[in-house]
């Protein structure tokens, strides 16, 4: 039987689900239950989620939770995050409390332009093109005055247009290049709105307009976060070995991509966690962060770290466009929270706190890596998650949890004191 279906779109919500229960699940009742039981009992909540993507039949959870203790700037924080990996928000608790006795995180927006790029296919002479350019480029600045009123009220705006020769990378290839100020906005769909303007102003006969979009790659949306403390008091025992190999697995990532790509992650697992809280696009973030991390040419650590006269440093560089305006930010009863608990930052000052987010999960994974390992804690959080599957009562649960204490926890070691308290009962 085809399960090929036209006007889906066009069905109420019940009506997409049988569909799916009875071309994929054969008609099992408890499919449907599973999809209703996650509805949100109040349907005015319900239609706000329903309405914000398509064909939407649930609500996919994740976890919510909170880290607090951060010292950013002298401030006081409690970042919310939304993940579903256990031991990511112990690991940024635990790294704000450490941080919090010696000095907290430094942070600072070095920069906040945005690009967005009209791309165009030119067959005649460049230098016609350039001049027929420079006659328009304020044309192409009066044509956006209607679209750009209000965020030039608030500093923004558009920042410049640049025509730029890209045929020795593809053959007629040309691009206006464009950089934007969107202030306490991710910018996206103002700057695809300024794009397509100005495109459709500078077409033209022999001017084949291909696209328009902003980029999310943003190395000039730019923020640093740091660390630093005498080496001596970092720990109690042994600082002086912690700290050369916690540079070291810094400097392993610098020059290993495969070693890098995991340590990115880490970085990352603060920041999506911060990002999707309050309502902002990881996969932009995600995207922009990646190929920053390969500026060089080849793929790097997003961190790095040093030992100067005694003191030990540890710093991140990272591109966020991320908004505290626009988007999902105030519209999700969630995101709205979180901004709230973060004191309704600026846009700038949540690059700040972000950024603080993935350098302390990644202090708290290179801590790990380097002393214990990092299944120690990790399994440790864990263990509840594997307890479930095995479908183990309360009592149970807490048999396991206090069994585990002092062992090393592995999926197996636990399906196996499963069994046996089982077996034994
Ligand atoms: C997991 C910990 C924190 C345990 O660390 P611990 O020392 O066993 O924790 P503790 O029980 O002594 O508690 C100390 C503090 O940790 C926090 N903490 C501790 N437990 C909890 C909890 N249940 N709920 C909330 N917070 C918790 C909390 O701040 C607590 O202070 P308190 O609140 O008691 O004043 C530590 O072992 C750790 O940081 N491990 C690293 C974990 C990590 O990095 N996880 C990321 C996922 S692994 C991964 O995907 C990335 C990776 C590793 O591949 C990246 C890479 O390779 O670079
Ligand atoms: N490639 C990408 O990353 C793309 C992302 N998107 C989506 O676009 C959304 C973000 O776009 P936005 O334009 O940021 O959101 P938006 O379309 O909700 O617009 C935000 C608007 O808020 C207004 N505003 C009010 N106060 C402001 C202030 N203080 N500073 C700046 N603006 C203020 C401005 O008019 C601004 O244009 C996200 O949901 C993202 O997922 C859309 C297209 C492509």
């Amino acid at each position: 039987m085809s399960k090929t279906v036209s006007g889906f779109s066009k069905l109420n919500k019940l009506e997409k689900i049988d569909w799916l229960v009875s071309t994929y699940f054969n008609n099992e009742n408890s499919v449907k239950q599973v999809l209703m039981q996650y509805w949100n009992s109040n349907p005015v909540l319900q239609d706000l989620h329903d309405d914000f993507i398509e064909n939407t039949i649930s609500n996919f959870y994740l976890p919510f939770g909170v880290a607090p203790n951060f010292v950013i700037n002298g401030k006081d924080y409690t970042l919310p995050m939304a993940i579903e990996e256990s031991s990511v928000v112990a690991a940024a608790s635990l790294v704000a409390k450490f941080w919090s006795t010696r000095g907290g995180f430094k942070a600072e927006v070095i920069s906040t332009t945005k690009i967005g790029q009209v791309h165009f296919m030119y067959e005649g002479e460049k230098t016609e093109l350039q001049n027929y350019f420079a006659d328009k480029k304020e044309q192409l600045f009066k044509v956006t005055d209607a679209i750009t009123q209000n965020m030039r009220k608030r500093g923004g705006g558009i920042l410049d247009i640049e025509l730029r020769d890209k045929t020795s990378e593809l053959e007629n290839y040309y691009q206006l290049y464009v950089t934007f100020e969107t202030v306490d906005s991710m910018g996206a769909n103002f700057i695809n709105s300024c794009l397509e303007a100005i495109a459709n102003e500078f077409e033209k006969e022999d001017i084949q307009i291909v696209m328009s979009i902003l980029s999310n790659y943003v190395p000039e949306c730019l923020v640093h976060a740091e660390v630093s403390c005498k080496v001596e008091d970092l720990y109690a025992e042994n600082s002086e070995l912690f700290a050369q190999k916690f540079v070291q697995a810094v400097q392993i990532a610098n020059a290993e991509p495969h070693r890098a790509v995991t340590h990115n992650k880490g970085i990352m697992n603060g920041i999506d966690a911060v990002v999707i809280a309050t309502g902002n696009d990881f996969r932009a973030i995600e995207a922009g962060a990646h190929a920053f991390a390969a500026k060089s040419g080849s793929y790097r650590s997003l961190t790095n770290a040093n030992i100067e006269n005694g003191i030990f440093k540890f710093w991140i560089e990272i591109p966020l466009a991320v908004g505290t305006v626009g988007g999902l930010t105030k519209l999700h009863p969630l995101s709205k929270l979180s901004l709230k608990l973060l004191g309704n930052p600026s846009a700038k000052e949540l690059m700040e706190i972000i950024a603080v987010a993935g350098l302390a999960q990644n202090f708290a994974a290179l801590r790990a890596l380097t002393t214990t390992g990092i299944q120690k804690g990790h399994m440790k959080m864990h263990l509840t998650n594997i307890i479930k599957q095995l479908g183990a009562s309360e009592e149970e649960k807490e048999y396991l949890i206090n069994y585990f204490e002092n062992k090393t926890i592995t999926h197996n070691a636990v399906v196996e004191a499963y069994n046996k308290l089982v077996g034994d009962n």
